[in-house]
């Protein structure tokens, strides 16, 4: 054979090249060499051991390979590793890989069995547990082979390798050898496989399985282990993927949120925007299918590099294809960091309108070909993590549903910008300066607010929902209505906000529909607004439908603890407070609140018909009259 072309496996057949090589798929000694792209291949089912080691070769170099007789398999680095025939698959080893953590531990069966013949053998995919440990410590003279092979272990390889030497250690005669059997997507194919490797290695000495014990315990050492390898979500490196049409707000969010992140400190980023990389990394791409899938697969590769190092890639490419994208996906996930997407899905239309580089009118115009959007698809993604539309959105608004997005999925728990951004305002928007001089978080603002001669401030009630439309506007117009019939009027100020409320929203009107037998005005008036910094601040006291709003608000706040309550914990909570009122009776409130939990809540009627609207409506008012009648100066009614 001359000439012969040259092709680097996947991580896959590299391991299954391995164990042809090194005679431990024996009696199997060759490939299934396929043509075709990645889904070319068997039918996983019904898969056969030599069908399951297979050699997709793409169509190309399978003709160039039956031309030549074969071809040449070489590393990622170049290397030659083996020469397979074509056809027939058959392989004849040039060099085995001389590198790579622990890789004296990867024994061939031959010198496994001239090591350790007459042991028992027990094969490894994850830490072993204490109780496993047990199970081992009776076996006597042992080898614990751990099956390293891609998609196998529950570790990365080194981990588990790492992890299975620190057990040998503490047993009294254990071996540690490595075997890259990989995981083919067929379980009981991939489980017949192990057995037959196996008993390769153990040349007829026992080969005991351990019993499964998800539940058990590492010993501290292994344990350590684990945990490195397996770090928290906000230990973990992380890429955040934006993609969306040009002009769709990608950078512009992207930029945003690593300014949050830089303020908060504590990671470093780095950032791949689309115009940047095709300014350097990918100078020279055109905007073709193939250019623009190199150009992705470029950024994704370096992303998932920094990823490997626990790092922070933010990369805002168009990215219009979905098989490019879950190609970067992948190569994130190998590299152990995490892959998160966010879909930019503002709509062709407003891309086109804000046309802020002028490119869409220039590409309508035909000056521009294969322009996304107009003349060049975009696949929309079905995968993403959060999709925000920044269509007539501002953009710190716009940034919380991805900033919120992130917290939920673990990865990292940032301050929502909404409330940043109301914090200059606020200053202005406070009471008058000579009522309030230094309005703190907690309780000394309204203590501090109580003036001389018998004379005070009105009491802030602040109410809070999800979107400020339905119960929080509820409980802000009913709460002025009975503080009126207790005569209360003057003494207290009601506001409401919504967790993730908009601005400018009326009310929801099937709530509305309640308010009128209870003879409840201000409607019409009524708008909806985001919670901000600013109300959390004027508020004396903060009353929430839901445990999760107040969580909500806690979460960036904990400070406040004392002051924000659910409206039914907070009535709980009244009780053996009768002779107080007031600030004075906050104050108690706050020293001793019952807990907040969620059977206390007022369920949400959003969109759950007018029954859910008038069960809302009547918990609420019950809990609002007990709440008013206790915070109302006494005597007032
Ligand atoms: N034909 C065509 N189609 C789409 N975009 C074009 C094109 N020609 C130039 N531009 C400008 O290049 C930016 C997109 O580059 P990307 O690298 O993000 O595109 S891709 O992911 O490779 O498809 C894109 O920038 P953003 O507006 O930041 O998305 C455009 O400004
Ligand atoms: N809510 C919003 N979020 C992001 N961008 C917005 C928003 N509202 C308006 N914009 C504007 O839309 C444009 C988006 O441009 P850019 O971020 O460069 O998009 P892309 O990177 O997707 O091409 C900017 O001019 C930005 O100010």
């Amino acid at each position: 054979m001359s000439a012969l072309p040259q092709f680097c496996p996947t991580p896959r057949e590299l391991d299954d090249l391995e164990l042809l090589a090194t005679g431990a798929l024996a009696p199997l000694t060759s490939f299934t060499v396929l043509s075709g792209g990645p889904t070319a291949g068997r039918g996983a089912s019904e898969a056969s051991l030599e069908s399951l080691i297979s050699l997709t070769l793409p169509e190309d170099v399978h003709a160039a390979a039956e031309a030549a007789g074969g071809v040449e398999l070489v590393d990622p680095e170049g290397l030659p590793l083996a020469r397979v025939v074509v056809p027939g698959g058959t392989v004849e080893p040039l060099t085995h890989a001389q590198y790579g953590p622990f890789r004296d531990l990867y024994l061939t069966p031959a010198q496994a069995r001239e090591q350790y013949a007459g042991r028992t053998w027990v094969p490894v995919t994850d830490a072993l547990t204490e109780a496993q440990v047990g199970q081992v410590r009776c076996l006597g003279p042992v080898v614990l082979v751990a099956l390293v092979g891609t998609g196998t272990p529950d570790l990365s390889p080194v981990a588990l390798i790492r992890a299975t030497r620190l057990v040998a250690q503490t047993l009294p005669d254990a071996a540690v050898v490595a075997v890259p059997l990989a995981a083919h997507d067929d379980p009981q194919a991939d489980h017949a496989l192990g057995v037959q490797v196996l008993a390769t290695y153990a040349g007829g000495d026992p080969v005991v399985a351990l019993a499964d014990d998800p539940d058990g315990d590492y010993a501290d050492v292994v344990a350590d282990v684990v945990a490195a390898d397996r770090p928290a979500p906000d230990e973990q490196g992380l890429v955040l993927f934006f993609t969306g049409l040009s002009g769709s707000g990608k950078s512009t969010l992207a930029r945003a949120l690593m300014d949050k992140i830089l303020e908060q400190g504590g990671r470093t980023i780095t950032s791949l925007d689309g115009d940047v990389v095709r300014r350097n990394l990918s100078a020279g791409l055109t905007f073709s299918k193939a250019d623009r899938e190199t150009n992705i697969r470029r950024i994704g590769w370096v992303a998932a590099e920094i990823s490997r190092h626990g790092g922070l890639a933010v990369v805002s490419p168009i990215a219009p294809f979905d098989e490019t994208r879950q190609q970067v996906r992948a190569m994130v996930e190998e590299a152990g960091g995490a892959f998160f997407l966010v879909h930019v899905a503002t709509p062709l239309e407003e891309c086109e309108r804000r046309d802020r580089k002028g490119l869409y009118a220039k590409a309508r115009a035909g000056e521009i070909p294969e322009f996304t959007g107009i003349s060049s698809p975009y696949e929309v993604p079905e995968d993403a993590d959060v999709r925000v539309d920044t269509t007539g959105r501002s953009i710190p608004d716009a940034l919380d549903d991805v900033i919120v997005a992130l917290k939920d999925a673990g990865y990292l728990d940032l301050p929502l910008s909404t409330i940043d951004e109301a914090t200059a305002p606020a200053v202005e928007q406070r009471a008058p300066a000579s009522v309030v001089e230094t309005p703190q978080p907690g309780w000394s603002s309204s203590d501090e607010r109580q003036r001389g001669a018998g004379v005070e401030t009105p009491l802030h009630v602040l109410f809070v929902c999800t979107a400020n439309i339905c119960r929080s506007p509820f409980m802000e117009l009913t709460a002025r209505h009975v503080a009126g019939e207790l005569g209360a009027a003057d003494a207290i100020e009601f506001r409401s906000a919504g967790t993730h409320g908009f601005t400018d929203h009326p009310m929801n009107p099937e709530m509305v529909v309640t308010l009128q037998p209870r003879g409840i005005a201000g409607h019409e008036e009524f708008r909806s607004r985001p919670l901000t910094k600013a109300e959390l601040e004027w508020a004396d006291v903060v009353l929430t439908a839901e445990a999760d709003h107040r969580q909500f608000i806690l979460d960036d706040h904990p400070a406040l603890f004392r002051k924000v309550f659910t409206l039914g914990q907070f009535v709980e909570s009244l009780s053996g407070q009768d002779d107080l009122h007031g600030p004075e009776l906050l104050t108690a409130v706050g020293a001793h609140r019952t807990t907040a939990s969620a059977d206390l809540d007022v369920a949400d009627p959003y969109r759950r018909g007018p029954e859910a609207c008038e069960r809302a409506a009547a918990h609420i008012e019950s809990l609002l009259r007990a709440a008013l009648a206790a915070l109302a100066p006494k005597g007032s009614a």
